[in-house]
């Protein structure tokens, strides 16, 4: 058997770690609720050819570390932060740990407005927020250990999924490829629906390795000038990067979804120097007006199409990266 196969590829960890971090400023609370993938490469062959667990970290072990992680460091609330922290304390405690793959998914929690009467502005709630859609914010990260003796390269690449939006004109789609199997009509104003997948990767980073494998260079903050544009300015980004894609969903006069996804791409890496490639997943989400010429009602002619029909399926998918030349 042994002359027919070989490992080629491992890695594990622990999948799913679920964690609210609340981060007191006196009575000004701040909340981040993340889902974490800790996975982790290195010598660790035996463990699966050889029923050799002494180089096993228990995925026990690594979920209580992202718990430690969540715990003490001072970037936890931000995942493009706390996930470069938590890689990089696990391959800088396990020397036989190469590399380290973490996966953060965001939550979404904002502040609840109160009202502070007429013509206030309402005031955010300091300890109180609510769930305000099922979009999510994502950051993967890669710590790698083996690339040189006092310092680690992480690559990030961030992203945001589940965002939905849609635009009832400033939509069109003509002069499409035609033949036999044809049937769509040409539009030149239609509703576009999408739910929008955006990642987004950054130029590799080096970290200096933490000499004591707790980590610590992670204490001295990553902040000013030069963080800024970078994975250590990721809430900035995050915010930028959801601006520039909604900016251009809403103002583009569509005559695609190709079209469009090739601008919110173009327009990111004109504006953000540290960004390498965009990847967008949208898919198309069919609004179709309803046919009431059996009642005499005209409903699908662009300017009377009131009345849609939302398709749950099949939906286009459209998919693209656009990259720094
Ligand atoms: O924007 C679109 N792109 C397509 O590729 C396509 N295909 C289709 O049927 N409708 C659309 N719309």
């Amino acid at each position: 058997m042994s002359e027919l196969s070989y490992l080629s590829h491992a890695r594990y960890g622990k999948d799913k770690v679920r964690v609210l971090r609340v981060v007191r400023d006196g009575a000004w609370h701040n909340i981040v609720e993340y889902n974490v993938t800790a996975l982790v490469e290195g010598d660790i062959d035996v463990s699966y050819t050889k029923a050799d667990n002494s180089v096993v970290v228990a995925t026990d072990s690594i979920k209580n570390i992202t718990y430690y992680i969540a715990k003490t460091s001072p970037h936890v609330l931000v995942p493009e932060r706390f996930a470069l922290h938590l890689g990089t304390h696990l391959v800088s405690k396990y020397a036989h740990l190469k590399k380290a793959f973490i996966t953060v998914e965001q939550l979404r929690w904002q502040r609840i407005p109160i009202s502070q009467g007429p013509g206030q502005t309402p005031k955010e709630h300091s300890h109180a927020f609510y769930r305000d859609g099922d979009e999510k914010r994502t950051v993967e990260v890669e710590v790698d250990a083996s690339a040189g003796k006092d310092k680690l390269v992480a690559r990030v690449t961030s992203g945001l999924k589940d965002l939905l939006v849609i635009k009832t004109t400033g939509s069109a789609f003509e002069s499409f490829f035609r033949d036999e199997y044809t049937t769509l009509v040409e539009v030149n104003d239609r509703i576009f629906s999408t739910s929008i997948d955006l990642t987004y990767t950054f130029a590799p980073i080096s970290i200096p390795k933490p000499a004591d494998g707790e980590g610590k260079v992670f204490e001295a903050p990553f902040a000013g000038d030069a963080a800024k544009g970078t994975p250590w300015d990721g809430d900035a980004l995050a915010a930028a990067l959801r601006n520039i894609t909604l900016e251009v969903f809403a103002l583009d006069e569509s005559a695609s979804v190709q079209a469009t996804l090739y601008k919110m791409g173009q327009r990111i890496i004109a504006e953000n120097q540290h960004i390498t490639t965009v990847t967008y997943s949208l898919p198309n989400k069919h609004y179709v007006p309803v046919d009431m010429k059996y009642i005499g009602v005209d409903n699908t002619t662009p300017k009377n199409a009131e009345v849609f029909l939302p398709l749950a399926h099949p939906s286009g998918l459209i998919t693209a990266t656009v990259s720094r030349k």
